[in-house]
């Protein structure tokens, strides 16, 4: 797995806003898009391309394609689904496909409740998006899901993750190289009921205004 700290003034300014409890939902959910497209930056480093050749008004030159097939762009339900905006802003012309998991408050195991994947997904460059990285459970899974597909590699954006979730996710799929792990910080611990702290509290209630 390899693990990327974004490492921008604006992104942890607008993190610090974020975490802020007194940020009403609109706000939060504009800056969710936001830190999302700075991190979508990073994350697309390594998206597969193809030269084109291109009519310019004064001449032909070489230029850059977005290669087939499509990269598949994978929020995950809920809070996932705040990341969807800012990431396809970046890449218009992603497939998008759903995961709905949803983690048991009490035994903390993700259970799955929709899945709207394409079959196949062989040589699919995937890009998975949710904000919060705790215990690492929902994201195992996710990666899981896509790997069985036959998806190529797997780039999960995340605003905040944990250092057991990081290190579980780790375990569980070693020293691959097609994984990475984009995020904006990775904050000091899980608390008892396995939240991040300092964290931001719960994502999926603080983009949707549910409790
Ligand atoms: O790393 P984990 O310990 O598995 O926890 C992280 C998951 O918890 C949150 O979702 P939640 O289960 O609250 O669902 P929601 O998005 O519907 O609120 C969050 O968006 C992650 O998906
Ligand atoms: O801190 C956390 C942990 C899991 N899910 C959240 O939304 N927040
Ligand atoms: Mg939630």
């Amino acid at each position: 797995m390899r693990l990327h700290v974004a490492d921008h003034p604006l992104v942890a300014h607008k993190l610090s806003v974020l975490r802020d409890k007194d940020t009403p939902s609109p706000v939060f959910r504009q800056l969710v898009e936001e830190l999302v497209t700075l991190l979508a930056y990073e994350a697309t480093r390594e998206v597969r391309t193809v030269e084109i050749e291109v009519q310019t008004p004064v001449a032909v030159t070489t230029g850059t394609h977005l290669a087939e097939p499509r990269p598949l762009v994978v929020p995950i339900l809920r809070a996932g689904l705040g990341m969807l905006e800012g990431m396809t802003r970046l890449l218009p012309t992603a497939e998008v496909g759903f995961l709905g998991l949803q983690r048991d408050e009490e035994t903390l195991q993700a259970i799955t409740y929709a899945n709207r994947l394409p079959d196949d997904l062989s040589g699919r460059q995937c890009f998975v998006l949710d904000p919060m990285l705790a215990t690492g459970g929902t994201l195992i899974a996710s990666i899981d899901y896509l790997f069985e597909r036959g998806a190529r590699d797997v780039t999960c954006i995340c605003l905040l993750a944990a250092p057991e979730g990081l290190a579980l996710v780790e375990k569980h799929v070693g020293d691959r190289a097609d994984v990475n792990v984009v995020v904006a910080a990775v904050d000091e611990r899980l608390d008892e009921k396995a939240y991040i702290v300092p964290g931001l509290g719960d994502a999926g209630d603080r983009l949707y205004g549910l409790v």
